[in-house]
């Protein structure tokens, strides 16, 4: 894979990139609480996960780390750190600097973030021009470079394509490449490979697992899906109810779960073949 990013120094990593301290999300409308206390910090390629069933305040966190809570959120405690700095007191002109080079986020659905009447490499080669002020045809030259990264062939073929005309993996790299145009220091996928077919999920993961290893990215991964979170992650939150009912290494929450709600998913899981990921996990202890 093209090599996109220097690893970070060896004084950048004991520094956490992202330092998330007992955040609450509260919806205004309904006046209560949502998101109950939330914490785990993120060194330069550390991968943290977060589980939990359906409405279980995930996506609110992210979003709440992201600065893009809806309408009528809002962070009603805790603090959010990126790269040292205290959210709460970044103007929106600082937050639209720091999204894309120091934090970026990829969602399911990947088509639903794409123009489509616009050809996908513009697209990407549109966010490199704004993100980092390169000139047009540098910009290109990179949208091309990034493209290869995330290991689609025929990257030269594909800048001309539609999102109509690729698949739903082709589009989730792309949707990739384009959140890591600009070198951030965190990416949070969300649900970013949930769409997609076991095999093509699989190699998303890898591609994300490359990213971590040749570029030192940090990654929030949010799954309904443990076999996901087992591949990738170092450590995994368990969230319930907008709580987090259990915290711990991968290897202690999946293999040693102490919380009723997390054998539970675990149980479920079984079926999905589990199993083989828990091995590698118990081997790599
Ligand atoms: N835009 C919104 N407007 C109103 N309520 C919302 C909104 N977004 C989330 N909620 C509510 O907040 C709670 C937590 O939602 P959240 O999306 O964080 O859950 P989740 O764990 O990510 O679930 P899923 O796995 O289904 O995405 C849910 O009860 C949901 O209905």
């Amino acid at each position: 894979m093209t090599s996109l990013v220097t690893s970070p120094s060896v004084a950048e990593v004991t520094e956490p990139v992202l330092a998330v301290r007992e955040v609450r999300v509260s919806s205004q409308v309904e006046q209560r609480e949502i998101v109950r206390g939330v914490s785990f910090e993120l060194t330069p390629g550390k991968v943290v996960g977060i589980v939990g069933e359906s409405g279980s305040g995930k996506t609110l966190t992210c979003r709440a780390i992201l600065g893009v809570l809806p309408e009528h959120f809002e962070i009603s405690g805790g603090s959010v750190h990126l790269a040292g700095e205290d959210v709460s007191a970044l103007t929106p002109a600082r937050w639209t600097a720091l999204r894309g080079s120091t934090i970026s986020a990829v969602f399911q659905d990947p088509a639903s973030y794409l123009n489509p009447s616009i050809p996908v490499g513009p697209q990407i080669a549109e966010v490199v021009r704004v993100k980092t002020g390169l000139r047009r045809r540098q910009a290109r030259r990179r949208a091309l470079d990034l493209l290869a990264a995330v290991q689609l062939r025929e990257p030269g073929q594909v800048y001309h394509q539609y999102a109509f005309e690729l698949s739903g993996g082709m589009l989730q790299r792309i949707l990739i490449a384009a959140a890591i145009a600009a070198d951030p220091r965190v990416l949070i996928a969300d649900e970013a490979t949930t769409a997609l077919d076991v095999t093509v999920q699989a190699e998303i993961l890898d591609l994300l697992a490359d990213l971590r290893e040749q570029t030192g990215l940090a990654l929030v991964v949010v799954s309904h899906d443990l076999a996901v979170v087992a591949q990738l992650c170092d450590e995994v939150l368990v969230m319930r109810e907008g709580e987090v009912v259990e915290q711990g290494s991968t290897a202690d929450v999946l293999y040693r779960p102490r919380h009723e709600y997390t054998r539970l998913l675990i149980d479920e899981h079984d079926q999905y073949g589990l199993d083989k990921f828990l091995d590698r996990a118990e081997v790599s202890r």
